[in-house]
């Protein structure tokens, strides 16, 4: 039986959270290592929406992780040699308990990171969907047959489990960048040590619990909070980690690639984004501000594929902005967990530092606020969802990624001027455009460089679609039946002497 949560200082906050879940055993402040949930609480997990103490975690380091990634290590022989049938139904399993307890899922993903309630649930059900799909692709880890080249020979190439991997998570998605990693690998027949964001380990811990009662066995899924650079460095550096995935910024996605060179391990890098968002003036206006919200103010507009940069052409540019900013200036900003909240807080200070930083530079080029433009009297950590109009294609804005809701509108004369800005950036996840015209839907959709591309649709991260960045935005696919191959090798078997 796992120990419950310590009685502590923080003991009432934790009780608080603990006594509005229908599975109270979901909230812990454990570390979960080789089926054992370790450490002492020590790091406090905060409430952005009022700063209250939700929980203490374990503050590991450079050893743990190094217990981790042994566990992990002696766990895989026997994961791997189950059979893909054996793996899927756990999966499954993992699964369905993910989906009964949905509700309290998403309490502990607002508690600790902000987001309105409906969008958390709404993450609950994507983080579901990519073990769900990953059950299924489980059983399909084909391999191939190759037309011989010798009479006396047959050629095959057989695709087996790459190993122990490592998964470092941000704090924007806390349950489904999760699932979107650790559910391909243990379908492969991988084991995981996972550190998740220090802002928001809860949801990790809580899925941990599921796998565990699914009959994940011990050491298939290990998760470690703590000291993200020492942690990084052993799942980077250790030899017997042959795939680590990170989704976070792209300065330490770079520090990763630099230490995983070491071991010559293989990377899966989702970074930064600056997506541009353009709306053409033959678009149907309604539904590309429609697209423009689903995409920027999602998640208070912390997410890698949001918005960053809007270009509406001339024709329409002042119709875009109205009707744009009418429908901003209604959003209800609060604490995710009241009823009609759109706009939490966002994550931390910090954030809330950087969004000003790109409003002043552009005002100072000439933008002007539209709605919005400034912290919220909620205080905190809250601010107000913005429009700028004239904002110049120079400004910082458009240059580096906001993680924060600021919609910054920039004015464009034709499809060749708006694709040379949309492609000025060393970045490329994601893109979205709006027209009703097929020739340049066509042809805007192929010269924009960036992963995934939206075209009349503002929201487009499903299980079952690759989702994945070029340029500096980072390396390889997740989600899909791409995001398997991350987690395979491809072994070529020559049998001679036939
Ligand atoms: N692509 C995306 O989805 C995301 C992009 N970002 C971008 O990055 C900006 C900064 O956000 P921030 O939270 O600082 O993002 P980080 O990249 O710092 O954090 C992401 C994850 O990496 C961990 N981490 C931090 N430093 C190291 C390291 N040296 N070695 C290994 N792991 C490390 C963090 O741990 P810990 O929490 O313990 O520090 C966290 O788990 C955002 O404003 C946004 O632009 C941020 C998050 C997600
Ligand atoms: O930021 C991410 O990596 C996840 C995107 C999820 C979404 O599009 O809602």
């Amino acid at each position: 039986m796992t120990p419950p949560v310590a009685a502590r200082a923080a003991q009432s906050a934790a009780s608080s959270l603990q006594s509005r879940l229908k599975d109270p055993s979901l909230l812990r402040d454990r570390c979960y290592i080789d089926g054992a949930w370790v450490g002492t609480p020590e790091f406090a997990v905060n409430n952005p929406a009022n700063g209250t103490e939700l929980i203490r975690i374990p503050q590991l380091g450079a050893d743990d992780a190094t217990s981790a990634v042994e566990a992990a290590q002696r766990a895989f022989p026997a994961w791997a040699k189950l059979t893909a049938k054996q793996r899927s139904n756990i999966l499954r399993k993992w699964f369905d308990l993910i989906i009964a307890n949905r509700e309290d899922l998403a309490l502990i993903l607002t508690s600790e990171q902000g987001k309105p309630l409906a969008e958390a649930l709404g993450e609950v059900d994507i983080g579901a969907a990519y073990v769900e799909f990953f059950a299924e692709e489980a059983r399909r880890v084909y391999g191939e047959t190759i037309p011989t080249q010798r009479p006396d020979a047959r050629l095959l190439a057989i695709r087996q489990p790459i190993g122990v991997c490592g998964a470092i998570t941000p704090w924007n998605f806390p349950n489904s960048m999760i699932t979107r990693k650790v559910s391909p690998a243990l379908a492969a027949g991988c084991t995981v040590v996972l550190k998740p964001a220090n802002e928001t380990p809860l949801s990790a811990l809580a899925l941990a619990v599921l796998a565990e009662k699914a009959g994940v066995p011990k050491g298939v899924l290990n998760i470690v909070t703590g000291d993200a650079p020492p942690i990084g460095k052993v799942l980077c550096e250790h030899p017997a980690v042959r795939f680590v995935g990170f989704t976070g910024s792209t300065n330490v996605g770079k520090i990763l690639y630099r230490q995983a060179s070491v071991g010559v391990k293989k990377l899966g890098l989702e970074l930064g984004g600056n997506a541009p968002f353009v709306v053409f003036d033959d678009a149907d206006i309604d539904a590309a501000v429609e697209g423009a919200i689903v995409s920027k103010y999602r998640n208070m507009g912390q997410t890698c594929v949001c918005a960053n940069r809007l270009y509406a052409q001339d024709k329409i540019y002042d119709q875009f902005v109205e009707k744009l900013s009418k429908k901003v200036a209604e959003m209800k900003i609060g604490d995710g967990t009241e009823a009609g909240v759109t706009q939490g807080p966002l994550i931390n200070m910090k954030a809330i530092e950087k969004v000003e930083r790109h409003i002043a530079d552009a005002v100072k080029g000439g933008a002007k606020v539209v709605t919005g433009g400034k912290r919220s009297a909620l205080g905190r950590s809250f601010f107000e969802p913005t429009v700028l109009s004239d904002v110049r294609p120079d400004a910082l804005v458009a240059q580096e990624e906001t993680f924060g809701p600021l919609a910054p509108v920039i004015r464009f004369k034709d499809e060749a001027d708006v694709i040379a800005m949309c492609n000025a950036s060393p970045f490329g996840l994601a893109s979205y455009f709006y027209s009703r015209d097929i020739g340049r839907v066509w042809r805007v959709a192929e010269a924009l460089e960036s992963g995934m591309v939206g075209v009349n649709s503002g929201l487009i991260t499903t299980e079952v679609a690759p989702f994945g960045g070029v340029k500096e935005s980072g390396l390889g696919r997740e989600g899909s039946r791409h995001g398997m191959d991350e987690y395979v090798e491809i072994k070529y078997v020559m049998m001679a002497g036939v």
